[in-house]
């Protein structure tokens, strides 16, 4: 297990970059403590992969340094960084037996066969395959495939790092759920350093102790997911989590208060912004209410979300969502909205006014 740090690293594709937009990956500084439980979360094109070739050593970056525990492996091949990755596909020996695929790493670096046994017998029971070990791999599902490609690499002791590159995208949609509580089981267990790569925000938040938000090649947050719906850092965050994702409205401060069309609406930080015109509020669905005063809007649509209600409301072209609890009262036509403060928050340029 390692603490990996990522120093001004910076990575473009092009041979002559000048401009930011000519770098995939802009500059990252980001520290991945040992033992963590991290998600690499952003949408497609944001540099996830890129990222993670650099990490694994697939790809050298164009500045800046990788250090693991200390030590700059920035110029380290792959094998000697000590890495296990999971990828989309499985990948797995399927002429050979469940145990002889968990057996392989450890055999070829020539771990004692007593100790290979104990080893492989330890890890199959961790991943429900202790039943099949003796059967042929290509037997198993796309599950128990990509459970084999997991189990080789917890079954090393010298792993680094185990990152999983969208590891459910070949998984039936009623499995996922099940091994992706198997995989923050398997984390609290070994507590080695995992990072999980995906754009699926429910997986991130569901995996990971921490996630690493990107867009655009740049790192907008690095948090718990309490922290990434409480206090989204960028209106991006507050957008890309949650469902819906925050409202986002145009606003101006004057005197520390802030305003949206003449209305006034408290935030917690618009005291601590200077004046200004071209601003935005954001506040998610969960802190908005209907009220008896406040914002006037209309309501536009009702929508079913289980046990609670997703109701668009507009004012001119501005849509703004809120949740209404099952059984919560909604009225029709004209209504008024107020915000929760500690909740409603201004951004500048897009990023949390602090
Ligand atoms: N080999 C390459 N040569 C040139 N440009 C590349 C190469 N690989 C990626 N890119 C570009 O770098 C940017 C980041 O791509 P990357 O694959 O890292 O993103 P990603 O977040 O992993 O996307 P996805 O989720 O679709 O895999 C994109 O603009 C992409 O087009």
């Amino acid at each position: 297990m390692a603490k990996i740090t990522l120093k001004e690293l910076r990575h473009s594709y092009m041979p002559d970059p000048k401009v930011d937009a000519d770098y995939a990956l802009q500059q990252l500084d980001v520290d991945w403590d040992d033992g963590g439980a991290y998600a690499l979360l952003g949408p497609s094109g944001c540099g996830k992969t890129t990222l993670l070739n650099i990490i694994s050593g697939l790809l050298t970056p164009s500045h800046g340094q990788v250090i693991f525990d200390g030590q700059d492996v920035t110029k380290l091949p792959p094998d000697q960084r000590h890495i296990a990755q999971v990828f989309q596909f499985p990948v797995v020996y399927d002429t050979m037996t469940v145990y002889d695929n968990l057996a392989f790493p450890l055999r070829n670096r020539g771990v004692a066969e007593a100790e290979v046994e104990r080893r492989v017998r330890d890890i199959a029971e961790m991943i429900d395959l202790k039943d099949t070990l003796q059967n042929r791999a290509s037997g198993l599902t796309a599950d128990g495939k990509q459970k084999i490609s997991l189990g080789r690499g917890l079954v090393r002791t010298d792993v680094n790092v185990i990152m999983f590159d969208e590891p459910l995208t070949v998984i039936d949609p009623h499995l996922k759920w099940q091994l992706r509580s198997k995989l923050k089981e398997l984390h609290q267990r070994v507590r080695t350093t995992m990072i999980y790569v995906t754009h699926d925000q429910t997986e991130a938040l569901t995996f990971a102790d921490k996630v690493v938000v990107m867009k655009d090649g740049q790192v907008v947050q690095i948090g718990t997911p309490v922290e990434l719906f409480e206090r989204p850092q960028h209106t991006f965050v507050g957008h890309f989590i949650g469902s819906p994702g925050m409202n986002v409205i145009p606003c101006e401060v004057r005197g520390g208060r802030a305003f949206y069309q003449d209305a006034e609406i408290p935030t917690w930080n618009a005291g601590s912004c200077g004046d200004a015109w071209d601003l935005e509020l954001g506040v998610r669905p969960e802190f908005t209410s209907f009220s008896d005063s406040g914002i006037q809007v209309d309501v536009a649509k009702v929508s079913d979300a289980g046990r609670f209600r997703i109701v668009d409301t507009r004012r001119g072209d501005q849509s703004i969502k809120l949740l209404v609890p099952e059984g919560g009262y909604i009225p029709e036509g004209n209504a008024y909205l107020q915000f929760a403060q500690d909740h409603t928050q201004v951004y500048r340029g897009g990023w949390l006014v602090n």
